[in-house]
């Protein structure tokens, strides 16, 4: 299978190369030539098997240039119970009558992230092994605050890599940033910038496609790569935990094989619930995709009107991993919504970087409003909502989870729609626990992170993970703080 360019479909590369790359090199997104399928069948031979072999069946479908034993590898490699503190990888909690939160954040670092950066570091290197067999690779990333994280614990110390992670230095919870800035590894380096998260991600894809830069890497035998979802090797592990969660639900007789599922997910860069679309125009039975924003709400905007217009207020958030003005991976559905035109897209794409607003047609405004519901909550609702879960099910959501949460509820009363959905669980309520605390307290919180992680454990009784009580005696190794024109710079300095 080849995989093109949404921004040059003459631009035709193995899965391969599409990871190793990340991102084409006039800055487009690579997609499968062709979805390939998934049958009833299919999912009917997988009940009962692990989740590694599950992530095999649906791998082998799109990775077709890497052999058996190098999917074995990777994945065998990836989900253990050394990384995952559950042998089924994620979990399912069944939260009233139709909704089942599909929680994610079992891996090392609590979040969702370590889905598919548990298995990107092997991916890739596998991939690099045949593409660019000498080559360094030289990973950047930008985060809003889980995938810097995710990063930096796949890849730390993995040979013939180096990893550099920009954070907006006022957009990420202290837990984040104590994640990222005491990161071990030789070959990482974590750096905060003055700016959001858009400037970060702006900034990563602008160095990815300057020629000044590339002559410097080639000089150096390095190649650049992507840990973001702008990288297939990001999004397909995440299509796998979709058709995986199905046949959960299958085998604990939640629905029988065949029946519709609707997926509600908390958006940001739109890598998730763009899974999910994957997976349902794989033939997958979804019904209604349901994207959940906070009051960053350019998605929910975009969905009902069919302007995508980033000319606005940022907003700081309780949920700072949504935190985001520009979804790269709307990009992707886009170019599928539109008839696969890479020249449409460009087009929409340049005046998104030129004006900050495009709009599209009203032919793909009918195919987005068939597919997806479009909503919002602000920060008053997402505690409001994990409170009221916490009570009504002594179930302890994230700040994340709980926008999804209080969308979900929203589309249920407006739509009246019944159908059995999963919502996608995205980070462990301790990465997050000022904001939950306070959503299920009126009690006075200490100013220590870790006391605070103290009083939320006696308050729920919820276990704290490990990992991040580890955080309170490790050393903070990364400090440095830039402008967002000062990036290009860093960047160079890590490339010698
Ligand atoms: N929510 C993200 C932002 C980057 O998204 P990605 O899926 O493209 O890596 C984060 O936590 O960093």
């Amino acid at each position: 299978m080849y995989y093109l360019s949404t921004r040059n479909s003459n631009c035709k590369v193995t899965a391969a190369q599409a990871i190793a790359q990340g991102i084409s090199r006039e800055g487009g997104l690579f997609v499968p030539e062709n979805l390939p399928k998934i049958s009833l069948d299919d999912i009917s031979a997988m009940l009962g098997t692990s989740y590694n072999d599950k992530a095999k069946t649906v791998l082998s479908k799109f990775l077709t240039d890497f052999t058996e034993e190098e999917l074995n590898y990777c994945v065998d490699s990836a989900y253990t119970d050394k990384k995952f503190d559950t042998a089924n990888i994620s979990e399912i909690a069944k939260v009233g009558e139709q909704a089942y939160l599909l929680e994610l954040w079992h891996g090392p670092t609590c979040a969702f992230k370590d889905m598919a950066l548990q298995l990107l570091p092997y991916l890739l290197t596998t991939s690099a092994k045949k593409t660019a067999p000498d080559k360094e690779i030289v990973v950047l990333v930008a985060t809003s605050g889980d995938t810097g994280k995710a990063a930096l614990e796949g890849f730390k110390d993995v040979p013939k890599t180096k990893m550099l992670v920009f954070y907006p230095e006022h957009g990420v919870s202290n837990m984040q940033k104590l994640q990222m800035t005491t990161q071990e590894g030789s070959n990482v380096s974590v750096c905060a910038i003055k700016g959001n998260f858009d400037d970060a991600q702006s900034g990563v894809k602008k160095i990815f496609t300057d020629p000044v830069i590339a002559e410097e890497l080639k000089k150096n035998n390095q190649m650049f790569s992507s840990a973001n979802s702008i990288n297939w090797g990001r999004l397909v592990p995440q299509i796998v935990y979709y058709i995986a969660a199905y046949a959960t639900m299958v085998e604990r007789d939640e629905i029988k094989l065949g029946d519709k599922l609707n997926v509600c997910v908390p958006t940001g860069n739109f890598g998730n619930i763009l899974a999910a679309y994957y997976a349902k125009n794989m033939g997958l039975p979804i019904g209604k995709l349901i994207c959940a924003s906070n009051k960053n709400k350019v998605l929910t905007d975009f969905i009902s009107t069919g302007v995508y217009d980033k000319n606005r207020e940022f907003y700081a958030t309780a949920s700072p991993s949504m935190d985001i003005l520009i979804s790269s991976n709307l990009e992707r559905l886009l170019y599928d919504l539109c008839g696969r035109d890479d020249k449409v897209i460009s087009d929409w794409f340049a005046k998104l970087s030129k004006d900050g607003k495009y709009q599209v047609g009203a032919d793909v405004k009918a195919k987005l409003q068939s597919d997806f519901y479009g909503g919002f909550c602000d920060d008053g609702a997402t505690r409001e909502t994990i409170g009221e879960t916490f009570k009504k099910f002594g179930y302890l959501c994230d700040t994340h989870t709980a926008v999804a949460v209080k969308v979900y509820n929203d589309y249920c009363a407006k739509t009246g729609d019944t159908t059995k959905t999963i919502i996608a669980s995205t980070a462990s309520p301790y990465k997050f626990t000022e904001n939950v605390l306070k959503s299920i307290t009126k009690e006075q919180l200490p100013s220590d992170d870790f006391a605070q992680v103290e009083m939320l454990e006696s308050l729920s009784k919820m276990t704290p993970p490990e990992s991040l009580l580890a955080l309170k005696n490790k050393k903070v190794r990364f400090n440095d703080s830039i402008t967002k024109d000062q990036m290009v710079d860093k960047v160079k300095e890590m490339l010698q």
